[in-house]
Order: structure tokens, then sequence, then C-alpha cells
């Protein structure tokens, strides 16, 4: 394969599998969106977390909620469980990694809230962690998940939801899950401000 063959490659099967996630997740996408947006109309916000390229989808998704994503418009309340180098550090340090988010989760979440977490293999220890917290916590779980859904699908409560993305590549995954966070932003901006 030439070079410029593995960039045909690349953006070949990224559209493949936003397609595959259109057709298998629209519907849900759909409710996760309204899900969301019920949440911060009754007070709750929205934490997130994940581990590598997650992390900053996951820091990516809570700076468009507190920020703003396509227009103007107050800030939502929204926290990055992936952003506190003197938290993370020192929860891995005094306890175990597998902790890092749980512990942050049981210190802020409340049940009005939603957990929102990005794992490409449903099976990094700190996601089971921090899914477990929220549980605990009596929060509802968003789980952004791939592969075959790993141990974090069968963790989940009927009360949560899964959009697991129909690939095996795990940049493939995290790219649909971008596009998936771009997906939520716009459903909540529109549910809680409407038309521009
Ligand atoms: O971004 C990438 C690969 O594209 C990596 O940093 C990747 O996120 C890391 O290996 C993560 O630790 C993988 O975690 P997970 O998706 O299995 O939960
Ligand atoms: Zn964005």
């Amino acid at each position: 394969m030439t070079l410029q063959d593995r960039v045909l490659f690349q953006f070949t099967a990224n559209a493949a599998t936003n397609h595959d996630t259109l057709m298998r997740l629209g519907d849900l996408i759909e409710a996760a969106g309204s899900r969301l947006a019920h949440c911060l109309l009754n007070d709750g916000k929205i934490l997130a977390c994940g581990n590598g390229g997650s992390a900053a989808q996951a820091q990516h998704f809570t700076s468009e909620l507190i920020n703003r994503y396509e227009r103007d418009r107050p800030g939502l309340p929204a926290i990055s469980l992936t952003t506190d180098s003197s938290a993370l550090t020192s929860i891995a340090n005094d306890y175990r990694f597998d902790e890092v988010f749980a512990k942050q989760i049981r210190a802020l979440g409340h049940a009005d809230d939603i957990l929102v977490v990005y794992t490409t293999s449903g099976n990094s220890a700190s996601i089971l962690g921090a899914v477990t917290a929220a549980h605990d916590r009596d929060m509802s779980v968003l789980a952004l998940n791939g592969r075959d859904g790993g141990a974090l699908a069968p963790l989940l409560r009927e009360t949560d939801l899964e959009l697991r993305v129909p690939a095996e590549v795990t940049a493939r995954i995290q790219e649909a899950h971008l596009l998936i966070t771009h997906c939520l932003c716009d459903l909540i901006d529109q549910q809680l401000f409407g038309e521009e």
C-alpha cells in the first residue's frame, strides 16, 4: 500500500464506521440527547471521564457545555474528571489508578447528575470504577463504548444508556465518539434554547 493509499484507507474506514454508527445508533443518540437535556433542565450536571484519547473527548464535551458549542448561550454545568492533575495524581498515588474517577464521583455526584464515560474497549478499570461509583450515588450513566462492550456492558443498568460504536479499531471508535459528542451538543442546545 502506498502512503496515499493508507490515507485513503483511513478516510474510507472512517466514513463506513460513521455510516454504520448512524444506522445502528441514530435513535439512541437522540434518546441520549434528550436524557442529557432533561438532566440539565432539572438542575442536574454532567460529569465526564475517559482515558488517553478518550480523556480528551471527555474534556472536549464538557468544555462545549461550559462555554459554547456553535451558538452563544449561557454556560451549562459540566465537569471533566480528567483535568485536575493534583486530584488525579494523589488518588492514583495514595490508592489505585482504578479509583481516579470513582473518588471524584463520590465527592461531586448527585442523583440528578449524569455520568458520561468514554471507552473504546469497555474494559478500562477506571471506567468500571466510575460507573460503580455513579450507581452508588444513584446517578444514571451514558456510556460511549465500542467493540463487544467489554466488562462495562453487563455492568450497566436499565436506566443507563449505551452507545456502542459497531467497530473494532480504537481510532475509528474514537472518531465516531467525537461525532456523537457533537450530535449531543447540538441536541442539547436545540432542546434548551430552540431554533437559532
Ligand atoms: O487515543 C488513543 C488511541 O487512539 C489512546 O490514548 C487510548 O485512548 C488509550 O490507550 C486508552 O487507555 C484506551 O482506553 P479504552 O478506550 O480501552 O478505555
Ligand atoms: Zn467540538
